[in-house]
């Protein structure tokens, strides 16, 4: 080849290199998009033997699910090669979370196939009906190109792995909360909400829970086979769920045990206040937007349950109520909320409206539950939480003092089996803040000695 075709060649390729660097830095981002789009465009019409999938993200006004499965799948892909990520903090998460940019692609591969992904965004229509959470404005679609020997690959391994994928990365990702159920105050909550939530973080566990340990591991094959119980109950023709109701003494740690139990199975919590609940219909209705695999507790049920009320109070309230504003009226209305209302949660025909659900009651006073509350099939595990075993002492002071011996343990149990020493769980903790638990087992022995 003549030098001058050589350098002819050469300029045509400077020139274009500077003329794709001024069009990057100075002309504006829909320039390049339109230019991206063109073609793509042209590339699937004309010039590819590709086989185009299209994945839009809304089907009407629904999201379309597998939408959201190749975005969570494409997440790594896309974080490791693709050039603009849309960065986001889903509000309450602890993590971020990203996704291709407008018109940016990237090549998965599977069984050694590549596949191309691109992502656009068009305008919708606006929608005719009204809501309180419209779709948003604009639409993304990914477009999938893939080789034509690979179509069949595509429809019966990739898109199925795909869609695996995104659900195992969902769970891995998905953040717990704890729910409680939202103000009575109707005149405020337009939205009609019916569980406001927080990111569940309570730091207990079985590990730390100080406890007899074949309770402990009791409890916990129990939760496992609960867990992993589907056939069972689907086959027994049952709903999958199970009750646990825990009593004993304030600070034995009832409220440690539930957040140690959803910690184990990863569920989230629903906290349920039955003061806060008007009526057995709307108990229903919180019922219905409980997700699966979560914990329903109600705290000191035998105080949640005002068994006692009587007409003439509620005649005495209906007067009060005459007299104040309308956002006041439905705030101060005692709680209708019957027996058989939450017998009927727990066991009734709704409560097999969702699955792997377990009901958690706790008391201080088991003697004032109704017998029909807590007959098994409703409360099938009753766990006495009570003062400390010795074992239980000797895990706080691993704990809180990181003990795993000290030479009076052998004395502390003694004391313990002897004097029938009563000490909760929290008293051990008061005594561990001023590092002086292991005082306090010299003071029990001092006052055994004098
Ligand atoms: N079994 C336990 N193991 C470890 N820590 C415990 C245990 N029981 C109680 N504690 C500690 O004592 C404190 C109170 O415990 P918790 O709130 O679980 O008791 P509770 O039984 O729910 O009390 P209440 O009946 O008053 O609601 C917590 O700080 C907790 O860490
Ligand atoms: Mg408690």
């Amino acid at each position: 080849m003549a030098d001058g075709t050589l350098l002819s060649i050469g300029a045509l390729f400077t020139v274009l290199h500077f003329i794709t660097t001024f069009a990057k830095a100075f002309l504006p981002d829909e320039f390049s998009h339109a230019c991206r789009r063109l073609g793509v465009r042209f590339y699937n019409a004309i010039l590819s033997r590709a086989l185009v999938y299209i994945v839009e993200e809304y089907e009407g006004a629904n999201r379309n699910e597998l939408y959201e499965a190749v975005e969570l799948h494409l997440n790594d892909v896309a974080a490791a090669e693709a050039r603009r990520l849309r960065l986001m903090q889903p509000k309450n998460a602890t993590s971020l979370t990203y996704s291709l940019d407008d018109c940016e692609g990237v090549v998965d591969v599977f069984k050694g196939r590549k596949i191309w992904w691109d992502l656009f965004t068009i305008e919708r229509k606006p929608s005719p009906s009204l809501s309180w959470d419209p779709p948003p404005q604009t639409s993304r679609f990914l477009n999938m190109r893939v080789h034509r020997r690979d179509r069949a690959m595509v429809m019966s391994e990739y898109l199925p792995y795909v869609l695996d994928n995104a659900k195992a990365l969902k769970a891995k990702r998905r953040e717990r909360k704890l729910y409680t159920n939202s103000s009575r105050n109707e005149w405020f909550n337009i939205r009609n909400k019916v569980w406001d939530s927080i990111p569940f973080k309570h730091p207990a566990t079985f590990g730390t829970l100080a406890l007899d340990p074949l309770l402990k591991q009791r409890i916990m094959d129990d939760l496992l086979d609960f867990k992993n119980g589907e056939q069972f109950y689907k086959d027994a023709g049952r709903a999958w769920k199970r009750g646990y109701l825990l009593y004993g003494p304030p600070g034995t740690g009832k409220s440690s045990m539930i957040a140690s139990i959803a910690n184990f199975l990863e569920y989230d919590v629903y906290d349920l206040e039955l003061g806060e609940v008007k009526s057995n219909v709307n108990l229903k209705g919180l019922l219905l937007e409980i997700s699966d695999k979560a914990l329903v507790v109600i705290e000191d049920i035998d105080c949640s349950l005002d068994l006692s009320r009587t007409k003439k109070k509620d005649e005495e309230k209906k007067k009060s109520d005459s007299i104040k504003p309308p956002w006041a009226e439905k705030e101060d209305k005692p709680s209708e909320v019957t027996l058989s209302g939450v017998l009927n949660l727990i066991d009734g025909l709704w409560s097999s409206c969702g699955n792997e659900r377990i009901f958690v009651f706790t008391t201080n006073h088991i003697e004032k539950l109704d017998e029909a509350l807590i007959r098994s099939g409703r409360m099938d595990m009753h766990i006495h939480l009570s003062f400390c075993g010795f074992e239980a002492v000797k895990l706080l002071a691993k704990n809180y003092l990181k003990l795993e011996n000290h030479f009076l343990f052998e004395e502390v149990q003694a004391v313990m089996q002897e004097d029938g020493v009563c000490m909760t769980p929290s008293d051990v903790y008061q005594q561990r803040r001023v590092r002086m638990m292991i005082t306090y087992f010299t003071l029990i022995r001092d006052a055994r000695t004098m």
